[in-house]
């Protein structure tokens, strides 16, 4: 990677604390990122369209290697939706929407996705690192601090995100799955 920095672009503050808990774990070489605030457009299309075009975009208006994350939260019950849209979703619905929205539906069944996308610099196809933990929409528990957090019950272990302390959803969260894998990449491309 030489020594530039990556430069994560995210408005999002929830995001951008969790990848640095992340990253900080001993676990792995550090990573080096900056972190911008950018108005990025985001496409409609499958997660993998719109993370690849929201990472290419990141690169031109920065110059450089960015990363950029893209969130989707996926009912089963609704083939994957609201997906990439759950943003609009949960600012329009809320937590008790978000619930309301499978009543009457046989599964309350969702998994929430994470797409991370590096671009090397501008004009270099972005490669994507896809991070997924199953669960199920519930009614809301646990402190309202981050998004969908309180409605999401990860699979095995009867808490909600919400519930959790940062390091045990770190440690099985779609993000902390997803940044694994980039850092990954990362190191090889540091070492190469
Ligand atoms: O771990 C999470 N736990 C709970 N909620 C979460 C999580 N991760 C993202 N979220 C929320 C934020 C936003 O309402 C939507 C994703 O939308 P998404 O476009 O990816 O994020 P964003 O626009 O807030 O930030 P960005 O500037 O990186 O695009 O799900
Ligand atoms: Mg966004």
């Amino acid at each position: 990677m030489g020594s530039e920095p990556s430069v994560f672009v995210t408005g999002n503050a929830g995001k951008l604390r969790e990848v640095r808990e992340i990253l900080a774990q001993p676990e792995g070489a550090p990573i080096d990122i900056e972190s911008r605030d950018l108005d990025l457009p985001e496409i409609q299309g499958t997660t993998q369209e719109i993370a690849t075009e929201k990472c290419r975009r990141a690169a031109e208006l920065i110059g450089g290697p960015v990363i950029t994350e893209d969130t989707a939260l996926c009912f089963a019950a609704m083939n994957g939706l609201p997906g990439p849209y759950i943003k609009f979703f949960l600012r329009e619905l809320g937590h008790e929407g978000l619930n309301r929205m499978l009543d009457g539906f046989p599964t309350r069944s969702a998994w929430a996705l994470c797409t991370f996308a590096y671009s090397a610099g501008p004009g270099t196809q972005p490669v994507l690192f896809e991070g997924r933990t199953d669960g199920k929409i519930v009614p809301a528990r646990g402190p309202s601090k981050f998004g969908w957090d309180p409605v999401f019950e990860a699979e095995d272990t009867s808490l909600t995100y919400a519930e959790m302390e940062a390091t045990q959803k770190n440690a099985i969260s779609h993000r902390g799955r997803a940044l694994q894998k980039l850092r990954a990449y990362l190191q090889e491309l540091g070492s190469a």
